[in-house]
């Protein structure tokens, strides 16, 4: 079995405590610096994707003490590291329940481009942050999904609008493009009225793999219907592996098949040569990890818990939330990395150019 491996591109190495470290570099912290970094680390280990989480508010009672949701754009960050990178995945987060779908279309198609097939987007119905947006209220489940479902529809024709093939550049017909191939969508819905076409061609690499985080019916049900694949916050291996057939069953419903959906839940690792500094480095940083699946341990501990999960049919892959200090990047690419190699569960080297092929999905 190949599994998916991403990493969090948010520093997750600050998380807490473990910003007050002194070798924290916590100044750069909204600086390019650390991520590029990070970027061609796990570019080296031949990751399949940058995951860049993205709250678009700041909750005020934490900020006199930890980062919180204090970061980077996620979208621009992804699209500068595009330019750093030459291989590896890059998947910004856009939320669906502010956000206007043509924008949204228009970004990712360039974000495409310009990485040369790479992109991909995590597609969430946001955390929250109506405030930020003139509402008191967030709206609810289903209306937040059905407006998902409908900008997911729009977004994806609009990249259909203008296919990579119909960019025909030849000079010595004169043909900048194949007019009867761009097509207007005139597309009319329940919240969103866009003519189209998009601005720019389709990227040759076909279409973008969509990601999604939300674990309600709801979610799950949205996600079985658009995303290749999912990101979960499932601490207990039997959770996990409940929300993995969830998602099959869901990608059945909507007539595709099982294995077209992988579930791909966050691993935090804090990591150290033994348990015992690990666990001291935990204790330091005050590293609280109740939200996701966590180890910590020593690079081998990391590597039997990801094959346990793998065994038990509860994961399809991870995206690593290395945390406690940035020796936990270093460890988990320089050593568990290579360790799920030897172990069969992750391939060697990239096998392709795009992240499309990274996640093994149909051209
Ligand atoms: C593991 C996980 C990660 C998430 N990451 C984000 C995020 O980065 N940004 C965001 O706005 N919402 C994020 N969400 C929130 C979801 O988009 C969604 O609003 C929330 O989970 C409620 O939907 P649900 O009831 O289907 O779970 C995340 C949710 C989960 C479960």
């Amino acid at each position: 079995m190949t599994l998916n491996i991403g990493i969090a591109l948010s520093p997750t190495w600050l998380r807490q405590g473990a910003w007050r470290r002194d070798d924290s570099r916590v100044e750069e912290m909204f600086t390019l610096a650390p991520y590029r970094e990070l970027a061609r680390q796990a570019e080296e280990a031949a990751l399949d994707f940058l995951f860049c989480p993205e709250a678009g508010y700041l909750r005020l009672e934490t900020i006199d003490k930890a980062p919180g949701f204090a970061t980077l754009d996620s979208y621009t960050l992804v699209a500068a590291l595009a330019a750093t990178t030459t291989r590896i995945g890059l998947v910004p987060t856009i939320q669906t329940v502010y956000a206007h779908p043509f924008p949204v279309a228009r970004s990712l198609a360039s974000l495409q481009q310009i990485s040369g097939g790479r992109a991909g987007w995590n597609v969430v119905t946001a955390l929250g942050g109506e405030e930020n947006y003139g509402l008191a209220n967030p709206p609810g489940s289903a209306e937040r999904y059905a407006r998902a479902a409908e900008f997911v529809s729009v977004v994806t024709s609009l990249w259909d609008s203008f296919p990579a093939e119909a960019f025909v550049a030849d000079r010595a017909s004169g043909v900048f493009a194949d007019a009867t191939r761009v097509r207007s969508i005139d597309f009319e819905g329940e919240h969103f009225q866009i003519a189209g076409p998009m601005a720019l061609p389709a990227h040759p690499a076909g279409r973008l793999p969509l990601l999604q985080a939300g674990a309600s019916p709801s979610g799950i049900a949205f996600a079985g219907s658009v995303a290749d694949a999912v990101f979960g916050a499932t601490p207990e291996l039997e959770a996990a592996r409940e929300q993995r057939t969830a998602l099959r069953e869901a990608a059945v419903a909507a007539g595709r098949d099982a294995g077209g959906i992988r579930f791909l839940p966050g691993l935090n690792l804090v990591l150290a040569a033994t348990r015992g500094e690990a666990q001291d480095l935990a204790e330091a940083s005050e590293v609280d990890t109740p939200l996701h699946w966590s180890v910590i341990g020593t690079p081998a501990d990391a590597a039997d818990a990801i094959e346990a999960r793998a065994a038990a049919g509860a994961i399809d892959g991870f995206i690593a939330l290395p945390g406690g200090s940035r020796k936990s990047i270093d460890l988990f690419l320089d050593q568990v990395v290579p360790l799920l190699r030897q172990r069969g569960l992750f391939r060697d080297g990239y096998q392709g150019g795009t992240l499309r092929e990274h996640l093994g999905l149909p051209g």
